[in-house]
């Protein structure tokens, strides 16, 4: 589904991602784990079109899609979650999912005064839909309050919440777990399973925390200092010579990452 082949984005004289080479397979729940600084968020930037590469190329079902700007690869269905703006703080969680889909009839001058009814119609399909999505990731109760004052948990499903506002196909997620409770991790995971499973969504899921990864994931890859190391299933990596090094290298508290829910 998609390929990035030989990728390189350099910050001056730094290789942030120095030709890294990847498959991702339609239908999976790819981890993408590895030391700190190893390049993976800039790896998931330079395939959501958020920074243009420094050279490489990513196709998607066969089609270049290198350096297109994240709304063209939003529209072909390539998401990127991104955590929700302070300014979206003060607007209702409900009011946040219903933002997502771009090119509205309300947007232009002319349905502010001819479509009016047109606008009304398409606000209560939005409504439906956030109000299903919610419910899809059991946060109903969270749907009227202001986006800034719920959980560091609930706010990462709001923004998962957000990718199925429109037809995903490939979803990127960024350390979705980062900061969560125990529970809530696990209703992100089931969330990340069901939507794989049930709506055929394909995940690419960067995180450190290996419980998670290994809930979910299957292929693992692994990077280090901008490139890719290993890929197989979790424990083929953890038992991976060179990545145990590159674990190792980076020092003792990578190391025990690694080691976490072994
Ligand atoms: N805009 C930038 N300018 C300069 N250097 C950058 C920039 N963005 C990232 N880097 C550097 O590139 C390297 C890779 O960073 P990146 O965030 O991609 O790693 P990572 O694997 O996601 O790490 P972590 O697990 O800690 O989030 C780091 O050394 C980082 O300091």
């Amino acid at each position: 589904m998609i390929v990035v082949d030989d990728l390189h984005k350099h910050f001056g004289g730094f290789h942030a991602v120095d030709g890294a080479s990847l498959e991702i397979a339609e239908g999976t729940i790819t981890g993408l784990i590895g030391p700190n600084g190893a390049g993976k968020t800039t790896l998931f930037n330079v395939i959501a079109g958020v920074l243009d590469p420094t050279s490489g190329r990513v196709t998607m079902d066969g089609e270049d899609i290198t350096g297109l700007p994240p709304h063209t690869l939003f529209h072909k269905g390539l998401l990127r979650t991104f955590q929700i703006a302070h300014e979206f703080g003060s607007m209702t969680c409900r009011e946040n999912l219903m933002m997502v889909p771009g090119g509205q009839s309300g947007e232009t001058l002319w349905n502010t005064w001819f479509g009016r009814r047109r606008i009304a119609d398409e606000e209560r399909a939005l409504r439906a839909k956030a109000d299903e999505v919610m419910e899809f990731l059991t946060i109903e109760q969270i749907a009227d309050l202001k986006a800034g004052q719920v959980s560091g948990g609930q706010k990462k499903l709001l923004e998962l919440g957000r990718t199925m506002m429109v037809d995903a196909k490939i979803v990127f997620l960024d350390e979705v777990g980062a900061g969560v409770n125990r529970t809530l991790l696990y209703t992100i995971a089931d969330a990340i399973k069901r939507l794989n499973e049930e709506r055929g969504y394909t995940f690419v899921v960067i995180e450190h925390d290996m419980e998670f990864i290994d809930r979910l994931c299957d292929p693992v890859i692994c990077m280090a200092e901008g490139k890719v190391l290993a890929q197989g299933t979790l424990d083929e990596i953890k038992a991976n010579e060179q990545v145990i090094e590159a674990y190792l290298g980076t020092g003792l508290k990578n190391k025990d990452k690694l080691e976490a829910g072994a």
